[in-house]
């Protein structure tokens, strides 16, 4: 494996600079990285910076596409240093200039005006999340478990990454080309998937790849607020709106000004509220609860649903006018079952970060527990591996993940069996259980399935009622009547539970 760092360990940084961009960006930039970086090399012409990479081998390469001139030379620097992160500056912003250059080679584009600090983020994050190998050599890995090489599944290989997905399958790095294409515009994005499937970190990568990057992403998931406290979660509310408020305060799209606005769930909202984000995305102004003021924002809406929108909107759930103002540029996450080929590298990369989490030696997946993990049909996909993966290592130790220490769900009969399996997780199975001879009452059972649901995804209510398919609400209202029934109704709302 080729060293990608320079003497002393320092990273290299050659930057090809263009009118628009000062002849201090080099310095300002190296100052910024986390990542020690040694003294920046900057030229303003083509040729010269060429043959000086040639010499110095550059880590990162920063190359302003004016300056650099015809086509051609952008994918001549690609292959001439495949162990550069190559990162170009466009003019301006520019869907088909961004696209042309990342076919071109570059892994990422940025527009003027330069912010030197959240350039120096995105390099430190790209060199964090990527391989660090020659890109023929990162790709000739990647292919290896396709191409007739044995399998040792007890090796820890370096799994494919993109921002933070982890998986290099065809139909994902489909999605991570969609990311690539579709982060520089400032079209709202509608993400589709089911629970798991990795939308919310969707989201952040095109955030993290969008000129927004630098500006606050702010995330609201629409089905874990009480319908009449989300209007003012979303759009703030003005002083003496409801009762108890005696300050005004912004909502997150006030907050999310300058950069983005993920609404998860956005199926989960409700008639009314949709009547209000319609008028904010129409206008690009918000109103706070209560306020006759209308306050102009600067945001990019992106939203994820698991639930199928045209149903919703057949329903009468879900405007239609409102859906399509935000079904502009739509994106699929496919689930983990149609991509079984991730399923491997991302279980090593959850045991590898929980076990150094937790203190434990693992350092790779025994072909026993391999066979298990690919074989099950993971309906909460995933969420449910990583969930299966981190309880293994809370409970185990050794060098290696074997199946005894799965969960008992995945130890079944291979597991294809549980294809439409309700519950979510390490959940238990369904059926009136006895208890002592008896028959388990309704609403013992139905308590357990909802708790095991809400183990299943870490006590979060919207996820657990989004996986059994009720609403949000119906777990509120059954945690109430459970706790009225054990301890004779104190009025004490939700205890015992997180979220
Ligand atoms: N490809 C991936 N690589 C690494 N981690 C992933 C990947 N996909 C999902 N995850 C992890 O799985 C968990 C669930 O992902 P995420 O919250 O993005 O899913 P989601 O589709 O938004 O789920 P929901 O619909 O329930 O909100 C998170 O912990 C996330 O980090």
């Amino acid at each position: 494996m080729e060293s990608m760092h320079g003497a002393a360990g320092k990273i290299r940084l050659a930057v090809l600079e263009g009118d628009g961009t000062t002849r201090e960006l080099a310095g300002s930039i190296a100052q910024a990285m986390d990542h020690p970086c040694a003294t920046p090399v900057a030229y303003h012409s083509f040729e010269p910076f060429y043959a000086a990479s040639t010499q110095v081998r550059p880590d990162v390469m920063i190359v302003d596409l004016e300056t650099l001139g015809q086509d051609g030379h952008l994918s001549r620097l690609a292959a001439a240093q495949p162990q550069a992160m190559l990162m170009a500056i466009s003019p301006r912003e520019s869907l088909s200039r961004s696209l042309a250059a990342m076919e071109a080679g570059a892994h990422d584009v940025i527009s003027l005006p330069i912010d030197p600090v959240a350039v120096a983020e995105r390099i430190d994050r790209f060199l964090i999340q990527n391989t660090r190998l020659p890109r023929g050599e990162s790709l000739r890995r990647q292919a290896a478990p396709n191409s007739g090489e044995p399998r040792d599944l007890t090796t820890t290989r370096e799994p494919f990454r993109f921002e933070s997905f982890v998986g290099g399958s065809a139909r994902m790095r489909d999605v991570y080309d969609q990311i690539r294409r579709i982060a520089p515009s400032s079209a709202p994005v509608f993400i589709t998937g089911e629970s798991g499937s990795g939308k919310e970190l969707a989201a952040a990568a095109i955030h993290a790849r969008s000129p927004r990057a630098g500006a606050p992403f702010i995330a609201i998931n629409c089905a874990a607020v009480p319908g009449e406290l989300m209007e003012s979660e979303i759009f703030g509310h003005a002083r003496g709106a409801f009762a108890g408020t005696s300050e005004s305060r912004p909502g997150a799209a006030e907050a999310a000004d300058g950069g983005t606005l993920f609404l998860d769930e956005i199926g989960e909202m409700d008639l009314a509220l949709q009547s209000k984000l319609l008028r904010f995305v129409q206008t690009g102004t918000v109103q706070r609860a209560g306020d006759t003021r209308s306050r102009p924002v600067d945001v990019r809406i992106l939203c994820a649903t698991n639930r199928d929108p045209h149903a919703e909107i057949a329903v009468g759930r879900f405007r239609e006018d409102l859906f399509y103002r935000l079904h502009v540029l739509p994106i699929r996450l496919p689930a983990l079952r149609d991509r079984r080929e991730d399923i491997l590298p991302l279980a090593q990369s959850f045991l590898a970060r929980y076990a150094r989490e937790e203190g434990r030696a693992f350092s790779g997946v025994a072909p026993c527990a391999g066979e298990k993990l690919l074989t099950y049909d993971w309906p909460g996909n995933v969420r449910q591996l990583e969930n299966a993966v981190r309880q293994a290592v809370v409970l185990h130790e050794g060098d290696a993940l074997t199946a005894q220490m799965l969960p008992a769900f995945l130890l079944g009969d291979g597991g294809l069996s549980h294809r439409h399996e309700p519950v979510r997780g390490a959940a238990a199975p369904f059926g009136a259980r006895r208890r002592g001879g008896e028959i388990e009452p309704l609403w013992a059972q139905e308590k357990r399935i909802i708790e095991d649901a809400l183990d299943a995804f870490d006590g979060n209510i919207a996820k657990a009622a989004a996986a059994l398919e009720i609403s949000p609400s119906t777990i509120y209202r059954k945690r109430q009547s459970w706790s009225d029934r054990i301890e004779g109704g104190d009025g004490g709302l939700f205890t015992g539970f997180a979220g």
